[in-house]
């Protein structure tokens, strides 16, 4: 495998790519994406608690010949949600169907996957909090009794059958736990948070992968990638492919820290991984908006930014960090942003101003 074009995102909106965004992967990222994806529970870095858990869960059910409790995975976007699930499917032998809430309109799209189950398969679906709901409702007796009410023929001669399915695993993954139905949250037995990553489990991820990408990478190429890499895989992933181009240009291919760190300062991509919609985003809440409270809407429309993204994709490393406080009052930024930007730190009155110290 060789990749020395651009496979990054090029969102059609913006003049330039955004190097650190966990969001949606191209085309040509995605299939890399897949040849990078550890297959087994044992390969699968970090997230010690859900590992844990799944490990316990997965044993018990294989040793029973049972199919698995359904399994909720949440968390911001790249933290492996998708790698887990093929993981799951593998570590219990049996079939994986992939599917996502936007693509399935109908119930008739869902009755269909869910008819074509074999005994204990896993049934994957993506964004699981856009499922319209026509199609949750399918999904409730589904999930609870292993059945579905399907409608036959139209009018007055419409009649309503229950068919049998054969017992499977439901796993939803969202990047939006809180905008699932309570219903349907409630269906799962095994919920599990993705978290993310520590410099020291990137680093890991970054030497795997360069050993798959065969890439000569020394330890310490591999944390300063891991260091600017927002605590997630596929950004981690994305920054050495990018790392690996300017050393074969402007080195001898071999990833060191010194490449590291002017490939990453060319692509502005900042000593802690904050790049320049981050900035842009910590720079509106400070210059515009007096450090905030700032309702999500007006960073929005101040950075030219889809509420949304901002929630999922921008935000959660900016408050994980500290660099970002989310108040009922709106967003504030902290001391730590105000540091970070080398800007003087405001005469706030006591309480509005977010402290991390
Ligand atoms: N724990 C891990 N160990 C090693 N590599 C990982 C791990 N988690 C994720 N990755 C890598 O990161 C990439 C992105 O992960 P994945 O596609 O599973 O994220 P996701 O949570 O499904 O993202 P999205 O919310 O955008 O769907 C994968 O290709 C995989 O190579
Ligand atoms: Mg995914």
């Amino acid at each position: 495998m060789s990749i020395t074009v651009d496979d990054f995102d090029l969102p059609s909106d913006r003049t330039a790519p955004r190097m650190v965004s966990a969001a949606t992967a191209s085309p040509k990222e995605e299939a890399l994406e897949r040849a990078l994806r550890p297959k087994l529970l044992d390969d699968y870095v970090g997230q010690a608690k859900a590992r844990e858990q799944l490990e316990i869960f997965i044993g018990a059910a294989r040793k029973r010949s049972e199919a698995l409790d359904h399994v909720l995975l949440f968390g911001p976007p790249g933290l492996g949600k998708t790698t887990l699930s093929h993981i799951i499917a593998h570590e219990l032998g049996v079939n994986l169907r992939q599917t996502s809430g936007p693509v399935l309109e109908k119930p008739k799209d869902l009755a269909a996957l869910l008819t074509n189950l074999e005994r204990n398969d896993v049934l994957f679906i993506d964004e699981i909090h856009r499922l319209s709901p026509v199609v949750e409702e399918i999904l409730y007796p589904a999930l609870e009794d292993f059945q579905i009410d399907i409608m036959i023929g139209e009018g007055p001669a419409a009649r309503s059958i229950k068919l049998d399915l054969q017992p499977f695993t439901l796993v939803g993954a969202t990047t939006r736990a809180g905008m699932l139905t309570n219903p349907l949250r409630d269906r799962f037995g095994i919920v599990a948070r993705l978290e993310f990553y520590t410099p020291d489990e990137l680093t890991r991820i970054v030497e795997r992968s360069a050993g798959l990408l065969k890439v000569e990478t020394d330890s310490e190429g591999a944390r300063e990638i891991a260091r600017r890499s927002r605590g997630t895989p596929r950004i981690a992933n994305r920054l050495l492919r990018r790392v690996r181009d300017y050393a074969d240009v402007k080195g001898d291919g071999r990833i060191t820290q010194d490449i590291a760190h002017k490939a990453l300062a060319m692509l502005d991509v900042d000593p802690i991984g904050l790049d320049v919609m981050d900035r842009k985003l910590l720079e509106a809440v400070i210059h515009r908006f007096d450090g905030g409270p700032v309702g999500l809407d007006n960073i929005a429309a101040s950075i030219g930014e889809e509420p949304g993204t901002i929630e999922d994709v921008i935000e959660p490393y900016l408050i994980q960090q500290g660099y970002l406080q989310r108040t009922p009052r709106g967003r504030i930024a902290t001391l730590a942003a105000y540091r970070h930007l080398g800007l003087a730190a405001p005469q706030a009155p006591s309480g509005l101003f977010g402290d991390t110290a």
